[in-house]
């Protein structure tokens, strides 16, 4: 990581070495234009079905089609609404007829052009049609460059909980083009600058303190944005690496999920109240904070992460979400449904402090229960 000198300009690569399972992850600003040849050179002579959302598919799907249309790729494309609420079985079932509609074969890709949600939901198509397609993700949202297309997680929700139903399907390469992000909206690049942060907040405080200094330019383009992206690609394909499918150390990556799972449940996936990355911001700040209250990390940690992702603009507070929360036992429940559960007892990624996280499994309900009573208040 030379986060010192960063070149004007310069694309980034990411290798994702998982044996038979290896990918390429592209990050470059104009990457788009190159997809036609990128994915015939790794999937020689695969047709496409593509999935998008509306928003992107009026900014990006124009340059895509005409980079697929150079290279003779053949595609279809499947259009559905924008938003968390297609991560669902509805949306998952209008996929696979539509890739079965159009009679491509197992050798054949499905590509997501979008942010998360369509790259979870395109991703677990991928999964199960004809037991197992290529995939190719072009991550179009902070989140989905720096997170989402990284590491083989797909699925959709349920009422009972976030990302409940889905498979482990790595993609065969990801495309992210640094410059689309210029079309996202304020609040989405926010958003994922969460799961940015949480890199440095895991195990690397130089990165969070180079954050710290550089945000402003993370958010306005140029070397920097690439810099923070590659960096954060890296270390979660060296954590994917070591644990593809979360028996352990993955389980990091969850850092402030537990709670803003949770919170993206109890808010009914509504985006104009919560959207991921801001449900990840509040919750990894009551993970320092309750960090702080177990005497596990200093006070003054736990307000140094609250005053940069405040500073960024991202919500720290559970009183930043409009509209009203359920109680803390209705939290609570909501947590049990965490992936993380074992034998009925949470797990909870808890720290030291900055870049000092750890997975705790003894965590007492009853401290959770009153810790949130008290942020309710
Ligand atoms: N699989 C994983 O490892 C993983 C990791 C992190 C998050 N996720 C999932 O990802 C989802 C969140 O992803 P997200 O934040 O990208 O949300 P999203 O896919 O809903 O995208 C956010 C919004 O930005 C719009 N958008 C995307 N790219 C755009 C662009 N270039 N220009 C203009 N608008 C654009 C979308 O239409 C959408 O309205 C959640 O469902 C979360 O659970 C998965
Ligand atoms: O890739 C992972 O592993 C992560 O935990 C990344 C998270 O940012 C992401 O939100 C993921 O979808 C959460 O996984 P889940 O298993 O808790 O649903
Ligand atoms: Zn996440």
């Amino acid at each position: 990581m030379n986060m010192q000198q960063v070149e004007a300009g310069a694309g980034r690569r990411v290798q994702v070495p998982l044996g038979e399972r290896a990918y390429e992850i592209v990050i470059e600003p104009g990457a788009l234009r190159n997809a036609g040849a990128l994915i015939a050179r790794r999937l020689p002579k695969a047709r496409v079905a593509i999935i998008t959302d509306a928003t992107v598919a009026g900014f990006h799907l124009g340059s895509l089609h005409a980079a697929l249309d150079e290279t003779g790729i053949g595609h279809e494309t499947i259009t559905l609404p924008a938003g968390e609420k297609t991560k669902s079985f509805a949306h998952l079932i209008d996929v696979v007829d539509a890739v079965l509609a159009a009679r491509l074969e197992r050798g054949d890709a499905i590509v997501a052009l979008g942010g998360g949600v369509i790259g979870d939901l395109a991703g677990f198509a991928a999964g199960i049609v004809r037991r197992g397609m290529h995939f190719i993700q072009v991550p179009t949202s902070l989140l989905a460059q720096v997170d989402s297309s990284v590491g083989g997680k797909t699925g959709i929700n349920s009422p009972h909980g976030k990302n409940l139903v889905g498979v482990f399907h790595q993609p065969s390469l990801v495309i992210a083009d640094t410059a689309v992000l210029d079309t996202l909206s304020p609040r989405e690049f926010r958003a994922g600058y969460a799961e940015v942060a949480k890199y440095g907040l895991i195990d690397k405080p130089d990165f969070f303190a180079w954050l710290e200094k550089n945000w402003q330019r993370v958010f306005d383009g140029g070397p920097e944005r690439v810099e923070a992206i590659a960096v954060s690609c890296e270390a979660k394909a060296e954590v994917v690496v070591a644990d593809e499918r979360e028996s352990g150390r993955r389980a990091l990556l969850n850092l402030g999920h537990t709670f803003g799972h949770a919170l993206e449940a109890a808010t009914e996936y509504d985006g104009s109240r919560l959207v991921h990355g801001e449900g990840v911001a509040i919750g990894m700040v009551l993970a320092h904070e309750f960090s702080n209250r177990m005497n596990l990390a200093s006070a003054d940690d736990a307000a140094r992460v609250a005053a940069h992702l405040r500073q960024v603009g991202l919500p720290t507070r559970l009183s930043d979400i409009p509209g009203g929360l359920p109680p803390a036992e209705r939290l609570l429940d909501l947590m049990g449904q965490d992936k993380k559960v074992v034998r009925g007892r949470l797990t909870f990624i808890l720290t030291r402090g900055i870049g000092q996280s750890f997975i705790a499994d003894d965590v007492p309900p009853a401290e959770v229960h009153a810790f949130l009573k008290e942020k309710l208040a």
